[in-house]
């Protein structure tokens, strides 16, 4: 077995050390510390890799992150116009203001500009023990200029290297600390992995994105013992500045979090190659190679991002709430269902989809979508957060019984629509503190479409809509006959009637949903006058 590795993670003096170290800390605070990433890294004006993709990936991984900057560079998606390195006894100084105050679990380091920074560092790491040591041996930025030079690189293998528990070259960092020798299959990344290994590191990862005439993105894992091929399709973008600061700061964040090394270097995969697919389109700056988007917000096309007001409480005018049976029984797709209740005039659309499997509700979802969105009406989904997760719909609707709305929220984040039943005042309170956006209440009637419920009636309507803090839409046996009632009490917050069977359990969905919308457009107009 390797000698290297900062702290053997069987190491007894070093869990020794951290308990006491870590009862210390609980007893003076009180609390609990969280997983934490120290990156050692040059700062990226442009902010597509170095400390700021560091820190982005850290907390797009839910860890925190410090950081130590050895070096500032002018850049952009062009190149890097300027470095200014940070004076080696500041960088020592950063490190020591870091280390002797917080509980580190895992450092990271990106651009160690000189052999004086190295030195530094290692000094650091034998001051204050950590869990373990990433080391991305920054060389050649993507744009080719030179972030550290030939001279540093026998310091690398000969003292950095031995201490780190990873190493994750790409193929010309591999190349350079092998003393230049010609990498060009995956054979020959297998035998570099095996001779990186040999200078001390316990794991290396050869990353092999740069292999020419590959389909598959293909890296190397290897730990000493076995080595592991992990493919992933090449995403086409030009959005890959800061892929590599950012792989290893995901695997630094896993390990902190308390992964082994194949798991954390398997997840960091997937997540950058899930934030690359996700971001393949977004443009930033006029150069070649621009960043990615970590925390998987900008991608292009996605209404729910752009729309201008996250909720307009006036969509719950006329609200479609699915039924596939109702659709199947009239011989018609939940697509054509859903365009057919837009062209009617409803103004936003649940689907309800309560015996799909998983998968044909997460199609359903995506299909539904593109019509919904193709009009400009919000689609929610009822009762799953992961299929609106995963369709990119507009939000969910969920009920007492199902996932409550602070959780759907915090899995959702603020832009998501979220809408939950509430019969009683308390619940209504409970979804405003919760997160909600609006309350459904009912049944308001009684209905076939769902069993045991109980009606709330206009009573308990008026109780809900008086105390309610958020919009309110109706629901329950509301059909073209008792809408008009319903509307014209002029309820405080009530905006607006959701129907299932009044629309969908119906031949002519788009007729029925007209009619609808001219009553309910005359009970309005007769609450204003
Ligand atoms: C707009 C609206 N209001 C209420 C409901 C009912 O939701 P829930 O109580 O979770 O019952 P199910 O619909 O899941 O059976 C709703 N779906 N939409
Ligand atoms: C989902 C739901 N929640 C309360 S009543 C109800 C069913 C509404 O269906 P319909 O409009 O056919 O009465
Ligand atoms: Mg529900």
């Amino acid at each position: 077995m390797a000698s290297g590795g900062v702290i053997l993670s069987n190491s007894f003096s070093f869990y020794q050390k951290r308990i006491v170290m870590s009862s210390r800390m609980q007893e003076k605070n009180g609390g609990a510390s969280i997983p934490h990433v120290l990156s050692v890294a040059g700062s990226d004006s442009g902010a597509g890799a170095g400390i700021q993709a560091d820190l982005k990936a850290c907390a797009a991984r839910g860890v925190y992150c410090s950081t130590v900057i050895t070096s500032v560079t002018a850049q952009n998606t062009v190149g890097v116009q300027a470095v200014h390195a940070v004076p080696e006894d500041f960088v020592a100084q950063q490190l020591k203001s870091v280390l002797s105050d917080m509980q580190v679990d895992v450092v990271k380091t990106g651009m160690l500009p000189s052999v004086g920074v190295v030195k530094v560092l290692l000094q650091s790491l034998t001051e204050f023990s950590v869990r373990a040591l990433v080391v991305d041996p920054v060389m050649v930025s993507t744009s080719g200029d030179v972030l550290a030079g030939p001279s540093i690189l026998s310091t690398f293998r000969e003292e950095l290297l031995p201490m780190a528990n990873i190493v994750t070259p790409n193929i010309k960092e591999a190349s350079a600390l092998l003393g230049g020798i010609r990498l060009e299959t995956v054979a020959d990344m297998r035998n570099a992995a095996e001779l990186l290994h040999a200078l001390g590191p316990r794991n290396v990862l050869v990353k092999g994105g740069d292999l020419p005439d590959s389909l598959d993105a293909v890296d190397i894992f290897f730990n000493g013992e076995h080595f592991y091929e992990l493919r992933s399709s090449r995403i086409k973008t030009r959005n890959t500045h800061g892929t590599g600061c950012t792989l290893a700061s995901c695997i630094a964040a896993e390990l902190a979090k308390g992964s082994s090394m194949l798991t954390a270097v398997r997840v960091a995969k997937r997540y950058v190659e899930t934030a690359l697919e996700y971001s393949k389109d977004i443009l930033i700056g006029n150069g070649i190679q621009g960043p990615f988007d970590h925390l998987l917000r900008l991608k292009s096309g996605s209404q729910s991002f752009h729309r201008k007001d996250a909720f307009n409480p006036s969509d719950l005018f006329l609200y479609a709430v699915t039924d596939s049976g109702m659709n199947k029984k009239w011989g018609r797709s939940m697509v054509d269902a859903v365009a057919a209740a837009i062209q009617g005039g409803a103004t936003i659309v649940q689907l309800r989809e309560k015996d799909a499997e998983t998968r044909d509700f997460l199609e359903t979802a995506k299909s539904c979508l593109a019509v919904c969105r193709s009009h400009g009406v919000p689609l929610l989904i009822n009762d799953r957060v992961d299929v609106a997760l995963a369709s990119d719909a507009d939000g969910v609707h969920v009920g007492q019984s199902d996932m409550p709305a602070s959780v759907a929220r915090t899995l959702l984040g603020p832009e998501k629509i979220i809408g939950v039943s509430c019969k009683t005042i308390e619940q209504a309170q409970q979804a405003w503190i919760g997160g909600a956006d609006y309350i459904g209440c009912g049944g308001v009637y009684s209905t076939n479409t769902k069993a045991n419920n109980p009606t709330v009636g206009l009573d308990g309507l008026k109780t809900v809509c008086s105390a309610s803090k958020l919009p309110v839409v109706a629901i329950g046996g509301i059909n073209t006959s008792n809408a008009g009632t319903v509307m014209e009490m002029g309820l405080p917050n009530l905006k607006g009637v959701a129907v299932v069977s009044a629309l969908f359990d119906r031949e002519n969905v788009l007729a029925e949903t007209k009619k609808l919308h001219a009553l309910l457009m005359e009970a309005s107009s007769s609450k204003i006058q």
